[in-house]
């Protein structure tokens, strides 16, 4: 197992469960078990290409821990998709389902390409051979998948059909985040980035802040861009929005539909005529009240941190900030930190949601999603900030402790073999 540890992104996870074993003084034994991840499934995904050759993809997932019910958890298509990058993921995932009190471990799974340069077709192809082969590693009982970078509803989809298939009836809480026709659940597609906006307004509202916030988006995926919308919609002014094609900021605000329909067009928001194209490293650091990262991990560098200039910084990204920026971070105390395991949990809280339909085969409307939704992540912050005050904790650390802890708890509530 010890070899994750070459993976940087795994090496970070575990630098931060370190840190927070250290002030929850978990014994040896206890932080041994809670650490590790229990399974880690590697797949060759053979798929025939549009040009006739064969390419073997790698496939993976990782099932953290599976002492609170099944695991659950993401699935990611892109390039720098690994082993280790997963495992991180998967820890990361526990953490926040714990912090949520949702009765999962954590999980998360992906496959090694660029989903840009996949036909309709080969896409397809990859996704139903990647699930056939995990076919025997999940299931509705023991672990879910559902989007996460680089997939959406139409991958869940025939993740479901081709499971489904396997099992010779319909299985619709195999995955979550499916088209709403098939079992979806309404507002699971936005419920990531609201849940965002959400907890920007309430830590605002801590702040002392203007409801028009200014607001700048790394990522205009299905998290950044609901974030954003939503933000707009109450009030905020989105100024500045990244993803891989470029940067783009307009201090007067950026309109996010027009941005919507050229980013559908061209493929990315670069090229926008509406507002200036910026580098995309100094985007980050421009003026703004609330800096989203809602892309990929370690964007938020030591050297990044010193210079953001935001009084809200909202992880919609899993792992974007790096513990060498948390500890620029610990020294500008005017910066309100939401951190990942709260910021993006609407995502997979809205996925529990969705998982209890289908095994209940009732659903519920898009107000009752929310309307539960927004409790428990008021229920979530209300408990991280009560931790930061009790133990003079930063909110990253507060909120770790506690999924940690929960996690802890359960193992050793079941024991050991004797
Ligand atoms: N989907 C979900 O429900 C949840 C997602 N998350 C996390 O949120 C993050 C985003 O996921 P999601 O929105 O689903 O993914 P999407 O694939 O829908 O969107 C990702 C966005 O990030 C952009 N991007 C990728 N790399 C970079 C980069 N290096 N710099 C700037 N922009 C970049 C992409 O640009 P382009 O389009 O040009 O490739 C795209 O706009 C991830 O960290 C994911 O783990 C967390 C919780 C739930
Ligand atoms: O919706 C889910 O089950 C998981 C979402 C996810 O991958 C995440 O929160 O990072």
């Amino acid at each position: 197992m010890r070899f994750l540890l070459d993976n940087p992104i795994f090496a970070m996870a575990c630098q931060q469960f370190d840190q927070a074993a250290d002030l929850l003084e978990l014994p040896q034994d206890l932080r041994e078990r809670t650490k590790w991840p229990k399974r880690l499934v590697t797949v060759a995904v053979p798929v025939r290409m549009d040009s006739g050759e064969v390419f073997v993809f790698s496939g993976y997932r990782v099932q953290h821990h599976l002492s609170l019910g099944p695991t659950k958890g993401g699935i990611r298509y892109a390039p720098s998709v690994d082993l280790g990058e997963v495992a991180a993921l998967a820890m990361w995932m526990s953490w926040k389902c714990a912090l949520m009190q949702l009765p999962y471990g954590g999980a998360k799974g992906g496959v090694a390409c660029d989903p840009g340069q996949l036909s309709r077709r080969e896409c397809e192809a990859l996704t139903r051979r990647y699930t056939q082969e995990l076919i025997s590693f999940i299931g509705a009982r023991s672990d879910i998948p559902a989007p996460d970078l680089g997939t959406d509803e139409q991958v869940m989809a025939w993740m479901m059909d081709t499971y489904s298939t396997h099992a010779g009836f319909a299985v619709p809480e195999i995955v979550t985040g499916k088209p709403v026709p098939i079992g979806g659940s309404l507002g699971r597609r936005e419920a990531t980035g609201r849940g965002v906006a959400f907890l920007v307004n309430r830590a605002a509202e801590l702040c002392k802040l203007p409801s028009s916030l200014r607001v700048i988006v790394q990522g205009f995926g299905n998290v950044g861009s609901h974030a954003a919308l939503e933000l707009a919609r109450t009030g905020a002014r989105v100024v500045g929005v990244s993803d891989r094609t470029g940067a783009i900021h307009r201090t007067d605000g950026i309109d996010l539909a027009a941005l919507q329909q050229h980013a559908a067009r061209h493929g990315g928001v670069r090229g926008f005529p509406e507002a200036d194209p910026i580098d995309d490293r100094e985007i980050l650091l421009q003026p703004c009240d609330v800096l989203i990262p809602a892309a990929v991990e370690r964007v938020i560098t030591g050297e990044i941190a010193g210079k953001i200039q935001c009084r809200i910084l909202a992880e919609g990204a899993n792992g974007p900030t790096t513990p060498e920026a948390d500890k620029v971070l610990a020294e500008r105390p005017e910066i309100f930190l939401l951190p990942d395991i709260l910021c993006n949990a609407g995502g997979v809280v809205t996925s529990y949601f969705e998982w209890v339909q289908d095994l209940q085969s009732f659903f519920w409307s898009e107000r009752e999603v929310y309307d539960a939704l927004y409790r428990i992540l008021e229920e979530a912050l209300s408990t991280i900030l009560k931790r930061v005050g009790k133990q003079k904790s930063s909110m990253r650390m507060a909120a770790l402790m506690i999924g940690i802890e929960r996690v802890a708890e359960a193992k050793r509530l079941r024991g050991l073999f004797p």
